[in-house]
Order: structure tokens, then sequence, then C-alpha cells
């Protein structure tokens, strides 16, 4: 019997979307007002989701206070008040959007997970825009 625990996190950080190996008038055409240079920030919200089954002794399936640590540790504490594009090393040469910044948040977490769990991570960028990654 599989059973889904989540936990909602937050962070916020700045960034700006746009390639470097293109020319300021591309960037514009594609990213518009997400490409101005002097950057942007959103407040981000996150809901992180592990499943896996029951442990008959203790009843969970992973300690809440666990999840919210590796929470903390690989996404508040590397992410909140940070310039992505420039204080965030996985993000020196990827664009920052929503969809990247959930698949580098489920490949910082999933090996801190026991490896029979799956995790799906859901990633608000504004109250009406988000992206989800279940990790295939
Ligand atoms: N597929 C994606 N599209 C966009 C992304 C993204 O990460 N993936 N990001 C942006 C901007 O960074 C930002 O999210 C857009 O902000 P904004 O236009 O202010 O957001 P809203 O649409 O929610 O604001 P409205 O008030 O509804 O206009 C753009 N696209
Ligand atoms: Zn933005």
């Amino acid at each position: 019997m599989k059973v889904t625990v989540s936990r909602k996190a937050h962070f916020n950080a700045a960034h700006r979307l746009y390639r470097k190996d293109w020319s300021h008038e591309k960037n514009d055409e594609v990213f518009g007002k997400c490409n101005n240079p002097n950057f942007h920030g959103h407040n981000y919200e996150l809901i992180v989701s592990v499943t896996g089954d029951i442990d008959q002794e203790t009843g969970y399936v992973i300690d809440m206070k666990v999840l919210k640590d590796i929470i903390k540790e690989e996404v508040e504490d590397a992410f909140d008040h940070k310039n992505l594009n420039i204080e965030v090393p996985e993000f020196k040469d990827l664009n920052p959007t929503a969809e990247n910044i959930v698949v580098v948040i489920y490949n910082k977490i999933k090996p801190k997970l026991k490896a029979s769990f799956d995790l799906e991570i859901t990633l608000y960028e504004t109250p009406r825009n988000f992206v989800t990654y279940p990790g295939n």
C-alpha cells in the first residue's frame, strides 16, 4: 500500500531568462520582459511529494522532520534570496526557467531519499504559473 507524503516550502529568488549564445534581439523576442538584464524576482512555492510504503513500526512513509531538513539543506539554503543565474552553480549554463529549476530540485532531493521512494516536485513560479516533475 503506497501513500504519498507532501511538504510545502518556499524561497525567494531572482533570475533572468536568456541564452548567452543568442543575440539580445533574439533573447528579447523569445523571453520578452524576462530577459531584462536587471533581473526580476519570484516568490517560489514548492511542493515535495514522496510516495512509499508505510513503515509498520512507525506508521511513517518518511518522517516529515527528515523531509523538512532535506528541503532546507538542498533547496532553501541553496536558492533562498539568491540570484539563480549568478549565485547558484547549477544555473551557470542553464536557463533558470521553472522547468529547469524543478528538475534541478528533483535531482538534488532524490539521492537523499531511500531508493524505493518515488518523488514528485511541483514548483509555483507565480500563483498562476506552475510546473510539475514526476521524475520520468
Ligand atoms: N514555460 C515557461 N514560461 C515562462 C516562464 C517559465 O519559467 N517557463 N517564466 C516566465 C517568467 O519568468 C515569469 O514566470 C512570468 O512572470 P509574469 O508574466 O509576471 O507571470 P504571470 O503570468 O503569472 O503574471 P500575470 O499577472 O498573469 O501576467 C515567463 N514564461
Ligand atoms: Zn521570472
